[in-house]
């Protein structure tokens, strides 16, 4: 039991209260001795509204029980939707977005703004903060023993992880994303997808530095559709997790003073339609005509009841996509003539994406093909990418037709 004098905002307005927290116990408390729910001030428990989606009946995730990540994932493990393995993949990766978080937060006054003066694989110029959180993801990853393989948007190549004992699961991640908006404290995020390692991609000691390269590479070329888990991080006015493991999209906010992430969306579903639209429209005169014409069809109000669409484009995917996944809309990153293929990563930020974007009920595309099926032909690759409202994408893909 903890006590303390908690600031907190239930979205009803700031309070301070004496605070009494019970985190449920690892052993199973007998029934009586159940804990009884987290309450600050009666108000922050999860409210009808924020459980309207999920099945209230099926899922134990109803009004007035507290879930943090861990208890979260315990709960999955029973339920055999993850096993034990994936759970401390997942549990390591938070661990990295909270320390992420912090050296955000605190990047105007710890010296990590600014460039770190290298270029990444992609000749793109590395901030400090690209290069910290890259460590910050691999060590998190490499401690847990489990990881085969680490491949990251600011590596040149996939890495394999010596001595893990069990599980050899790969990580692709994308450490900091955004990264053009560090210095002006705007959000930017993390993003990251974990696969099963294939039999025949298997490192083993007798393999020389090439073969286990060679496999590596094979091991992280996977389609989207295989992914057991994706997800990002937020770093904005809030810290927030968001993730799938192949049932369903959940949020946890981070919550400082218990240094928690605390089940927040517990059943995220995009919603149909949207009437928001990111895209990078200073790239306008470089886009084919298709994307002209959807883009021009969207600020013409006498097709949509009198009123245009609303831009908005924070200039990082994982503030752009949140948003898009909580209010409804598109986000839209095209091929254009400077970036023939697209500018976004297909393994490190489309494939994770577009994962989450169809178990919350949306889409993910490049205009004319489902991202979660293309397997990357190198592990840099560039791709068109497009998500969020299934009908708002499908209408963008009929551009395309
Ligand atoms: O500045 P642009 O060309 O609009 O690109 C912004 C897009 O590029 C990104 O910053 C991705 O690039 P990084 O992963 O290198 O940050 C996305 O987050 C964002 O949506």
């Amino acid at each position: 039991m903890l006590i303390g004098i908690a600031e907190y905002n239930s979205g009803k307005g700031q309070h301070s209260q004496s605070v009494s927290l019970t985190i449920p116990g690892p052993a199973r408390p007998s029934k009586h001795q159940r804990p009884r729910s987290f309450s600050v001030n009666g108000t922050s428990k999860l409210s009808e509204r924020e459980t309207a989606g999920s099945t209230k009946d099926a899922s134990p995730f109803t009004v007035g029980r507290l879930f943090t990540l861990t208890t979260w994932l315990l709960e999955q493990e029973k339920r055999e939707v993850i096993d034990s393995e994936v759970a401390i993949v997942i549990s390591s990766i938070a661990l990295a977005c909270k320390q992420i978080a912090s050296l955000v937060n605190r990047a105007g006054i710890s010296n990590l703004t600014g460039l770190a003066g290298a270029a990444n694989q992609s000749g793109e110029d590395q901030k400090k903060l690209d290069v910290v959180a890259n460590d910050v993801f691999a060590n998190c990853l490499r401690s847990t023993g489990r990881i085969g393989t680490l491949a990251s948007e600011e590596e040149d190549v996939p890495v394999s992880v010596e001595g893990s004992y069990s599980g050899d699961y790969i990580v692709v991640f994308d450490p900091l994303d955004g990264s053009s908006n560090i210095d002006a404290g705007i959000s930017v995020g993390s993003i990251f997808g974990v696969y099963d390692p294939s039999e025949e991609c298997r490192v083993d000691e007798l393999d020389d530095a090439e073969e286990v390269l060679n496999k590596c590479v094979l091991n992280v070329c996977k389609a989207g559709s295989e992914l057991l888990v994706a997800g990002y991080c937020l770093y904005s006015s809030s810290t927030v997790l968001v993730l799938t493991v192949g049932d369903g999209v959940v949020g946890f906010t981070f919550d400082a003073l218990v240094g928690e992430f605390i089940l927040s969306h517990p059943d995220i579903k995009v919603p149909d339609k949207g009437k928001i639209y990111a895209f990078n429209e200073g790239n306008y005169g470089r886009w084919e005509q298709g994307v002209k014409d959807y883009i021009d069809s969207l600020k013409d109000e006498s097709k949509w009841g009198g009123t245009p669409y609303s831009a908005r484009y924070i200039g990082s995917l994982v503030g752009d996509f949140h948003r898009t996944l909580l209010y409804g809309g598109i986000y839209g990153y095209p091929a254009d003539t400077k970036n023939k293929t697209g500018k976004l990563r297909l393994l490190y930020e489309c494939a994770p994406m577009s994962y989450l974007a169809e178990q919350a009920g949306g889409l993910g595309s490049t205009g004319t093909q489902r991202v979660l099926d293309l397997v990357p032909e190198k592990i840099h690759q560039r791709v068109p990418l497009f998500c969020g409202s299934k009908s708002e994408v499908e209408y963008l893909e009929s551009f395309f037709k």
